[in-house]
This record gives structure tokens, sequence and C-alpha cells, in this order.
């Protein structure tokens, strides 16, 4: 019998003005996608072993990745399985596109994540037709787990920078893969200490001594039967995190490891037998990988924003505090308009970011496409966008995450909430896949580059358009959707403005572009993502926002309900379906070893002594 469901919610999902499950359909892309999405975690979430008997927190940093693995192994069958063969591509892919099915079983990521998040798309985008063929039949069963190597302890950002080097070796037609120097060595890489036993790593081709730029090697590190670390390779783990603990962060120094020419991965640049270099048409085709994995991380903000929204938004309907009226009891946390405030722009960001996702992946597939009939005209505004969106994206994912924590009050701070897990997660993409200001700043320079060009009278991609816009300063503005919008591109446009007139300045002083350039930074950054608007609309503005709050207040839970998540998935004593967050708080503290027994040896051993005076 389920139990039984907290009054306030119920209440609160009696005053929704709106029809929950449509907003659900429209989120997953139809009636059918939602089936679809929730048949799959039917399936998969009834499998047996998926979930931890003791919960993870109470595990040690070893016990915790052995599980993980042991879990990985059970997850990764069940959906193999629970593959609808009637199913297109399409059909699965939308199914997981929104589901957030392995947070239910890993709270800090799997330790195969790599294998599918970077392994796969890289021989996807790096290899050569035949090499893809052979690669893409042994990774997508499984046969070998793989990682993406390319950060190092010395270098993260800078690729062009990085050390380990590939020297081709013409007589036997190998590269000598090595890293010179400790600070080569792969660092970081998900899965590389002891799960993978392939990667692709990202390494400096020298071919008689010439630099041939950052190319894609596939290589194993692991024998296939024993797993022990093949010769030359130094492997291991880099140690406890903030988060993640359960992927499996490795690093990875070479000593002289030699694999076959065909180990490159050949699909942009090619070297053959006799060591010609046949150049990329584009050296930037090589960070292919990371432009996916940036398209792919802005979907998965905004459903892990939404899986945090949810969890607070639930739980400030059923929390009551304090006294709003006096005599009046104490009203729902959500009553308050600071609460309001905190929450209401994390589920309509979540919203945001998916209809951004969608757009940035359709984006994506077209210059994709473009790309595989030799047209590059698209790929610098791709990367440009995807920079700019996966740093906005995860920056406000992350404050609205620790925002929807701290409204919860000392519950939130409770691992058994899980919000801090999904902080850790999501705080994480900030500097993963690209530092964000990194990527700002890479932004900024198609800005300005493009403002350049708008003010010579070319014409511009419609992403940039609005830089060439001759926009009265003195824009009239109402607060209308459309007058916002041009508010927001007339700033918008001032800011890159600013900062071109900031450099022009430095250049005239004397200092060169480069210099000119940093001491700019900071603006060029506010240039690619901030915007602010003038003193006097702000009230006008404001007025209309503390307005929306109270349209939105008698919706919100039906709003974070339609995000769907599973009490599964949520894995939280606060954001449960049935709001019932005392019994499980309890619940979930009883679970700890601590709880086992009324007094602890420690009070024998130490504090009984220490309090007599005996030690
Ligand atoms: C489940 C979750 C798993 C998460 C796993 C995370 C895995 C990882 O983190 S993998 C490692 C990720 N690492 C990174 O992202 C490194 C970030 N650094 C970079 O991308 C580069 O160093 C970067 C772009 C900052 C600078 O590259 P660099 O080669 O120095 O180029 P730079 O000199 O700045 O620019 C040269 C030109 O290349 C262009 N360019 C740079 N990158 C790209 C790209 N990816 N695509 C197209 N063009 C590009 C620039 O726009 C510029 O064009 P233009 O000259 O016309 O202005
Ligand atoms: C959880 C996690 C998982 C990861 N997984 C992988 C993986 O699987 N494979 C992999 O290859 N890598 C992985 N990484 C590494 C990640 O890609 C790097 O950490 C990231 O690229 C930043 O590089 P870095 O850490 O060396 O910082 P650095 O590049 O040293 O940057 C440090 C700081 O310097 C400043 N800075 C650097 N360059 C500039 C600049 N040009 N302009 C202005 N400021 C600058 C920024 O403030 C930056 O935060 C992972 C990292 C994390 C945290």
């Amino acid at each position: 019998m389920s139990a039984k469901v907290n009054d306030d919610l119920l209440t609160e999902r009696r005053k929704c003005e709106f029809n929950v499950e449509e907003l659900t359909n429209y989120l997953d892309g139809g009636a059918q996608a939602t089936q679809n999405r929730r048949k799959l975690e039917d399936k998969v979430l009834s499998t047996k072993g998926l979930f931890d008997e003791v919960p993870e927190e109470y595990l040690s940093h070893k016990e915790k990745y052995e599980n993980a693995v042991r879990k990985a192994v059970v997850y990764y069958k069940a959906m193999k399985e629970a593959e609808d063969p009637n199913q297109t591509e399409q059909e699965r892919a939308n199914a997981t596109y929104r589901s957030l099915l392995h947070a239910a079983v890993f709270k800090d990521n799997s330790p195969f994540s790599l294998h599918l998040a970077m392994f796969i798309p890289a021989i996807l985008g790096q290899a050569d037709e035949e090499q893809k063929k052979y690669w893409m039949k042994r990774a997508s069963k499984m046969e070998i787990i793989g990682t993406y190597a390319q950060t190092e302890l010395g270098h993260g950002t800078f690729i062009r920078g990085l050390e380990t080097t590939a020297t081709y070796d013409p007589k036997t037609e190998e590269f000598v893969l090595h890293s010179p120097t400790l600070t080569a060595y792969k660092w970081w890489p998900g899965s590389l200490a002891h799960t993978a036993n392939y990667c692709v790593v990202m390494a400096h081709l020298y071919i008689n001594g010439k630099s041939c730029g950052i190319q894609p090697f596939i290589v194993q590190f692991r024998d296939e039967e024993t797993h022990q670390p093949l010769p030359g390779i130094k492997l291991g783990e880099i140690g406890a995190k903030l988060g993640f603990n359960t992927v499996n962060n490795g690093f990875l120094g070479f000593d002289q490891h030699r694999i076959p020419r065909n180990r490159m991965l050949m699909k942009n640049a090619q070297v053959l037998k006799d060591g010609t270099f046949k150049r990329s048409p584009n050296s930037k085709l090589t960070y292919g990988t990371m432009v996916y994995v940036r398209v792919v991380i802005v979907n998965g903000m905004a459903n892990q924003l939404a899986r945090a929204v949810t969890i607070a938004v639930r739980y400030s309907a059923v929390r009551r505090q304090s006294e709003l009226k006096p005599d009046a009891g104490e009203p729902q946390i959500l009553d308050y308009v600071t609460q309001q405030h905190k929450l209401f722009i994390g589920i309509a960001s979540s919203h945001a970011f998916t209809l951004t996702a969608k757009w940035l992946t359709r984006m994506y597939q077209k210059v994709t496409a473009d790309l595989e009939k030799g047209n590059l005209d698209e790929l610098p505004e791709l990367h440009a966008i995807a920079c700019c969106l996966k740093a906005v994206t995860t920056t406000d994912t992350s404050v609205l995450v620790e925002r929807s924590r701290t409204s919860c009050g000392g519950h939130g701070y409770m691992l058994s909430s899980n919000l801090p897990q999904i902080y850790g997660l999501v705080t994480a993409a900030c500097t993963y896949e690209g530092e964000n200001t990194v990527l700002m700043l890479q932004t900024a320079r198609s800005l300005v580059k493009a403002l350049e060009q708008a003010q010579s009278g070319k014409r511009l991609s419609p992403t940039m358009s609005y830089l060439s816009e001759k926009v009265s300063s003195r824009l009239k503005w109402d607060n209308s959707i459309d007058g916002i919008v041009k508010g927001f591109r007339r700033v918008a446009y001032g800011k890159v403005e600013s900062a071109m007139r900031s450099m022009r300045k430095y250049v005239r002083s004397g200092l060169g572009p480069e210099d000119a350039w940093n001491m700019s930074s900071v603006q060029l950054v506010a240039a690619s993502e901030y915007t602010s608007i003038s003193e006097a609309d702000i009230r006008q503005l404001q007025d209309t926002y503390e307005d929306l709050l109270g349209k939105i207040r008698p919706n919100a839970v039906g709003l974070v309900d339609a995000f769907d998540f599973r009490d599964q998935i949520l894995n939280s004593t606060l954001g449960a379906y049935d709001g019932r967050v005392y019994e499980r708080l309890m619940e979930e503290a009883l679970k700890s070893p601590l709880n086992a027994e009324p007094v602890n040896q420690s009070f024998h051993k130490y504090l009984k002594p220490f309090m007599q005076g005996k030690l």
C-alpha cells in the first residue's frame, strides 16, 4: 500500500492550474516519448542489484569504487536488455535524452561514464572509416572500456602546450609515446586508474624532428586478460575529490611505449608508412570531441537543475516554519517571496536550458553534416556558441543548485537530501570540458571579430547579427518579451563595443595586442555572458517580476512534478513524491553504521579514560 501523501503536497497538486502531463509530454518531445522513457525507466529500475543496501556515503573510498563497478556492470546490461528493438535510434536517444536514469544508480557518476561520454564520441569523430568500423564494434559491445586522455598534470586548458610526445618511427612503422616530464603525465581522465584498458590519447606528433601538432591516438594500456598495465605504462588513481568519487579519475605516464601506425586516428590528418604527414583541412577538427561534449553538457545541466529544484520546491511545500502573520500558524516556506525568488528562477532556467540544448543540438548536427561534405564555414560559430552556452549553463546551474540546497536549511546539507552530491556533479562541469573563463574568452574572440566585420559593413551570422543592428541608445524599453529581448541585445552590443574600445585604448597607449586583450579580458568575459539594463527600467521590470512570482506560486509543485523524476532518480529524503520528509530523514539516519549500537567502542577506548583523567 503506497505511503500517505503529505497533505500540503496534495493541496498544492489540487491548486495547479495546468495539465502537468501535457508539460511532461512537451518536455519529452511528445506523449509517445514520455511513454518510451517511462517504459525504459520501469524496466531498468526493476533490475536486481542496482541499489545499495548500505548508503554509499558510509562506504570507504575503495568500497565505493568497487561497488560502483559492480553496479555499472548490472546497469549497463539492464540498459542493453531494456532496448526496444522496434524503436529507431532517434526514439532510443529521445527516451534517454531527458532521463537521468544513471542518477538512480550512481550518486557520484559511473566508472563507465567516460567510455560513453568521450571515448566513443572520439572514435566516431576522429577515426577514419576502417578504424571506426573496427573500434566501434569492440567499444559498443563493451569488449573494451575506454577513456579520453588529454589533460596532463601540467596542462589542461592550453592544448597546444601538451607535453606527451608521439614520435613516428618509419623503420618499424610505429609511434613511440613518451611522457618526458612528470607534468607530461596524463592526469584526470575518468576510468583511467583501474577501469579502462584503452584510451584516446591527445599527444604532440613529431616526424623527423618536426612538430605536426596535437593528434589523437587510440592506445591500449592494460592487458585485456590480466588487466595488468602494459610495459612502459605507469598508472594510478589521482585521489579523493569534491565529487566524481566513483569515476576513477587517474594518471598515466608513458615510457617509450610503442604503438602501430594505424593507432593514430586518421580521419582528419594522416601519417603514411614512409612518414609523410597529410595535414587536416583545419587543425581544430582535432578538438571536435570537446565541442560535442560541450553541446551534451547543456542538456545535462537542464536535467540536473530540474532535479535539484524538484527536491527543493517539494520540500518547500512541505516545510512549515516561522510566522508570516501573528496567530496565523506557521506558513509553508514556499509562501515566502524570498523562497519563490530563490527557486522559481531555477525552474525557468531549466526550461530555458532544455530549449537551448535542443537548438544547439540541431546546430551541431547541421554543422557536423556540413563538415562531412568538407564545408567548414560554420565551425567557428559552432565553437563560439558551444563555448558560451556550456560556460553559462554550467555556471548558472551550479549557482542555482547551491541556492536550492541552501533554501532547504539544515536538511539541505544532509547527503541524504542528495543536493550536495548534485552540486558536486554540476560544479565540476564549470571546469571540465574547458574551464568556463577560458571558454567565455573564446566566445569573446569571435564577438570582437564579428563587431569589426559589422563595422566594416560585412553581413554577420544570425547569432551575431545583434552586433550589426544600429540600435539607437535611446531605445524605449517596454516590458513586453520583445521589448526585453531588444533591451538585452542593445546592452550585449554595448558590452562588446566597450571591451573593444578598451582594447584600442590600450593599444594606443603602447601595449601590444596580447597585453591589450589581457587588460580588457574582464570586460570581454562580461561581453560574452553579462547583460544588465539601465536603472530606470529596473523598477518597472522588478514590479513585473514580483507579480510573476505570485502567478507561478500556485503552480510551483505542478511545474516540478512535470519534470517527472521518479523517487529513485531524485534519490532524496526531501524530494520524494509523497512528501514524507521527516519519516525519510529518520529512516536514512538509522542506516548510519554508528546507529548499530547505543555506545560506540571509542567511549571505552578513549572518552572514559580521558574524562577520568587517565589518558
Ligand atoms: C560525464 C561527464 C564527463 C566529463 C569529462 C570531461 C572531460 C574533459 O575535461 S576532456 C578535456 C577538456 N579540455 C578542454 O576543453 C581544453 C580547453 N582548451 C581548448 O579547447 C583550447 O586550448 C582553446 C580553445 C582554449 C585554445 O586552443 P588553441 O589551439 O590555443 O586555439 P586559439 O589560439 O585560442 O584559437 C585559434 C583559433 O582556433 C579556433 N578554435 C579553438 N578551438 C576550436 C574548436 N574546438 N573548434 C573550432 N575552432 C576552434 C579559435 O576560435 C581561433 O579561431 P580564430 O583564429 O578564427 O579566432
Ligand atoms: C571532474 C573532472 C573530470 C575530468 N575529466 C577529464 C577527462 O576525462 N579527460 C581529460 O582529458 N580531462 C579531464 N578533466 C580535466 C579538465 O578538462 C581540466 O581540469 C580543465 O581543462 C582545466 O585545466 P586545468 O585543470 O589544467 O586548469 P588550468 O588550465 O591550469 O587553468 C587553471 C585556471 O587558470 C585560469 N586560466 C587558464 N588559462 C587561462 C586563459 N587562457 N585565460 C584566462 N584564465 C586562464 C583559469 O582561471 C583556470 O581555472 C577533468 C576535470 C574534472 C574537474
